[in-house]
């Protein structure tokens, strides 16, 4: 069995194949990807990256943070939780989130602000593919009405989100990114599909004009990766503003992590490469999301909560205020979910409120790739159907999911 059910977070000892592979495999080569990246590393700083790889590796015990930072004082306080403990028998959800913030510890990130990862995120940028969904926008918009293409604003908005969704399988820490399914339709490897509903509650948010940000019709959405993901995103977001005309806030974290996970310097240079793509409809497209950005009807909101390994339940007032004040609350990607969930296997069947275990003004809506086990809100019936089908595919990438939680 690659996982067994429990109501407790997933763990990274021999109860979770795949949490347990994280550390011992998983995240000792991201170390060895980004030493190669980085080859001008001084030495200290090398043997800071392979000293935390060996402790992995060895389930040696997990260190405190030792440089001083301006948010030392609260991963010490979060670090007690696992005090003591070895990287391999530990909750999976901390020791992943915290290894990354040591890693940006080795890397002596916050004396630098050389972004560790940099050289991978830039390496997609320059392929070019990663604009490929701004392109898919732009075809909609264009032919709209057309044979084959969205007849109401329900299958466009359908389309965006499907899109988006799909974009989250293209995720530096899990894969150097895939071909995007942009099809439209809901292919049987949607695993949950609440999308009649949330489509029904997006078209209620509708605003004629901007006084919807005063009547809390602001669509939030959580990012993921940037690259590939923050391209259909981009364009997500360009459609919820041209249909729905509602403003948006944009969640990102404060600092690197994940790999590839956007903050909002990668936003940005992701706008300024996509301003000088080959393709006029990807320059066309950046610089309206430019636009929207300079007029403050897409807003920005990093914080180092999103790089913190905390749930959902236990969000600071900061959090919770800000996205209590959406009409939804759009969460990209398998990490996000994971927070939602409390980073647990649930048992088949258990409702999104059991796991998400905290009230929630605005509904919230889920587009992910399935790359971990955590899940919930999907019935005993189905999830044996997928057994039966491809026993890996909870962490395959393969399978999706867009749930929808409105309390
Ligand atoms: O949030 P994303 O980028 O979609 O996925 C990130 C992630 O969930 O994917 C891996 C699981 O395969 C985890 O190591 C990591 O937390």
């Amino acid at each position: 069995m690659n996982h067994i059910l429990s109501h407790q977070p997933i763990k990274t000892d021999s109860s979770n194949r795949f949490a347990s592979n994280t550390m011992t495999e998983r995240f000792p080569r991201i170390i060895h990807s980004i030493l190669q990246a980085n080859p001008t590393y001084p030495g200290r700083v090398q043997k800071r990256l392979e000293e935390l790889s060996r402790k992995m590796v060895e389930n040696g015990e997990i260190p405190p943070l030792v440089d001083s930072a301006f948010d030392q004082d609260q991963w010490n306080c979060l670090y007690r939780s696992c005090q003591g403990q070895g990287w391999q028998e530990t909750e999976w959800f901390f020791a992943e989130t915290y290894a990354y913030r040591l890693l940006l510890e080795a890397c002596e990130y916050f004396s630098t602000l050389k972004d560790p990862f940099g050289p991978l995120k830039e390496r997609e940028l320059e392929q070019g593919t990663a604009f490929w969904p701004l392109l898919a926008e732009a075809e909609t918009r264009k032919n709209g009405g057309a044979p084959g293409t969205p007849r109401s604003l329900k299958e466009e908005l359908l389309q965006a989100l499907l899109l988006s969704l799909w974009g989250n399988r293209a995720d530096l820490s899990f894969s150097g990114g895939t071909a995007l399914d942009t099809t439209g339709e809901i292919p049987e490897t949607l695993v949950a599909q609440d999308d009649q509903p949330a489509l029904d509650h997006l078209l209620g948010l509708q605003g004629a004009s901007e006084e919807a940000e005063s009547s809390g019709r602001e669509i939030h959405l959580v990012l993921d990766n940037t690259g590939s993901e923050l391209a259909a995103d981009v364009a997500l977001s360009l459609t919820l503003r041209r249909l729905l005309k509602v403003p948006l806030v944009l969640h990102l974290k404060l600092y690197p992590t994940y790999v590839s996970d956007t903050t909002v310097a990668d936003l940005h240079r992701f706008l300024d490469v996509a301003a000088t793509h080959p393709r006029e409809e990807v320059r066309s497209r950046a610089s309206a999301f430019g636009a929207a950005l300079k007029e403050g009807a897409i807003r920005l909101a990093p914080d180092d909560f999103w790089c913190q390994p905390l749930f959902l339940a236990d969000a600071p007032p900061r959090i919770t205020r800000a996205l209590d004040r959406a009409g939804m609350v759009i969460f990209k990607g398998d990490l996000n979910y994971r927070r939602a969930m409390h980073d647990t296997i649930w048992p088949p069947g258990t409702p999104l409120a059991e796991a998400i275990r905290c009230r929630h003004e605005a509904p919230w809506l889920f587009l992910r790739t399935i790359k971990s086990d955590c899940l919930a809100g999907v019935s005993r019936e189905r999830c044996q159907a997928l057994q039966a089908e491809d026993p890996s595919w909870r962490t395959s990438g393969t399978r999706g999911l867009l749930q929808l939680a409105s309390d």
